[in-house]
């Protein structure tokens, strides 16, 4: 199968690994965001797999070390390994005899969550032995609070010996296009307020032509992979009381944003919510924005789901599940499709924040909002101020929409004390413009234009 998108990535892996000396990298990333098949196509034969699991330590030891004694010729295949000296005793056999090989410890950070020796015994025969022997080894794990805490706080052991860090992100909406070559840009839009910039959640829906049968056959119909997903990767972090996780993560699909109206809806007291919070924010389910400011934000963060798909989620498999388990699914769709531009809204200022993002290259970007007034992308790029106003209505956009953008941040500069020496208004419509002339300052963005940078 071949590879879409991800040259940044590959780049950075090959020129680590090719240098002339020992590289331990950390690769790090969501779930399903494409770690292992980038490291799969990037070095293919070369590249050798340890993939750990929760299995007890004993045992992955074992089939670790049974791997390794597969590919030592002449080597007595029956010897029973229990120690991790003695796996790296047979690894460092395996690398004096094939260099070039590249070792892979994935899904990496369950072994420590098994085995907390784990990481000294790695860190000595790192730093005694692999370090020297100019050989490659990268440890990729899923993105949780674990991974962080793992590899990249100051105090832990792999904090200053790693070589290299990198973070998988999804790919951003123009990238995610390339997986749906049979949509047009409008139903392109959809399926990524669906599955953000996932491969494998994007891979669901290229095979189709059709969104609303997509919709019904990957999402909504009982036994397919995507109805439980968003509870797996939940549940994977929380097994311990996750009810009160889940009633949190519903209230913010819902659109609540304020720790006191999350606690409020979700019935989870207000004294715990910022616990919650946290802990939801550590495993990056959610993420907090606070408002555009060039020094730091006077105003307190708002809460959001991270992620289009968990988003959708929470907001509409997880509260119907009965009925599309009952296969009631494409009732449903038909329910859905009559409300999914207000929900693709929000999706379409993140995809023309990421438009911004790849025009014009700004330093800081968000939204801003004070308590009256809101302004949906607020960018900095040195003396310059991008703004933006996003509708995804069928009602072309017209000369009014730009005059109150123009207010709003007269506003927004007040409030800043600044005098940014030129101001760029960004219109984006979903059904295109009207009475509206297209300026230096004044850039009209539909979905041709959209387009443009797929
Ligand atoms: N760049 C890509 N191009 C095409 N398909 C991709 C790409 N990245 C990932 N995929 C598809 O998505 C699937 C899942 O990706 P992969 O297993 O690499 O994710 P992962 O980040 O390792 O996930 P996990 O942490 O859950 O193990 C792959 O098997 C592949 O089919």
């Amino acid at each position: 199968m071949k590879m879409i998108n991800r040259e940044k990535e590959k780049d950075f892996l090959e020129k680590k690994i090719y240098s002339n000396k020992s590289e331990l990298i950390i690769l790090y990333g969501r779930r399903r965001v494409g770690k292992t098949f980038l490291l799969e196509k990037t070095f293919e034969e070369k590249a050798v797999f340890f993939t750990a699991d929760l299995s007890n330590t004993s045992y992955l030891i074992n089939r670790f070390s049974r791997e390794i004694i597969s590919k030592l010729p002449n080597f007595p295949g029956n010897i029973q390994v229990n120690q991790w000296d003695d796996f790296f005793g047979l690894l460092k056999m395996y690398l004096l005899q094939n260099r070039d090989k590249i070792i892979i410890f994935d899904e990496f950070q369950y072994i420590p969550f098994q085995d907390s020796s784990f990481m000294s015994i790695f860190q000595r025969w790192w730093d005694t032995e692999f370090s020297k022997m100019n050989v490659n080894f990268i440890l990729c794990g899923s993105y949780s609070g674990m991974i962080e805490k793992i590899a990249l706080e100051h105090n832990s052991p792999l904090y200053g010996r790693r070589t290299g860090q990198y973070k998988i992100l999804p790919m951003d909406f123009f990238d995610s296009s390339k997986f749906l070559p049979n949509f047009n840009i409008e139903d392109k839009i959809y399926i990524y307020s669906i599955t953000d910039g996932i491969p494998l959640y994007l891979k669901e829906f290229s095979e189709f032509s059709n969104f609303e049968e997509a919709l019904f056959n990957r999402v909504f119909s009982p036994g397919e992979f995507l109805v439980e997903e968003g509870k797996f990767l939940t549940m994977e972090e929380f097994k311990k009381d996750p009810s009160n996780y889940f009633s949190i993560m519903r209230v913010i699909a819902d659109g609540k944003t304020t720790p006191v109206e999350i606690s409020n809806f979700s019935g989870v007291e207000n004294r715990k919510i910022s616990t919650y919070l946290s802990k939801l924010l550590d495993v990056e389910l959610i993420k907090k924005e606070f408002p555009v400011s060039l020094k730091k934000p006077k105003r307190k963060p708002l809460y959001y789901i991270n992620d289009e798909y968990i988003k959708f989620y929470f907001k509409y498999i997880f509260p119907n599940i009965d009925i599309i388990y009952r296969g009631h699914g494409e009732q449903l769709v038909k329910s859905i499709l009559l409300e999914i531009n207000n929900y693709t809204s929000f999706t379409f200022e993140k995809i023309a924040r990421q438009y911004i993002e790849r025009v014009e290259s700004p330093q800081k970007i968000g939204k801003w909002w004070n308590k009256d007034i809101e302004i949906d992308i607020a960018a900095i790029k040195e003396n310059k101020v991008i703004v933006g106003e996003c509708k995804w209505t069928n009602k072309k956009v017209d000369n009014r929409v730009l005059q109150k953008l123009q207010l709003k941040t007269q506003k927004m500069i007040e409030e800043w004390n600044f005098e940014p020496d030129e101001i760029i208004y960004y219109l984006f419509s979903k059904s295109g413009f009207t009475n509206i002339l297209e300026a230096e300052n004044i850039k009209l963005i539909d979905l041709e234009s959209l387009s443009e940078l797929i």
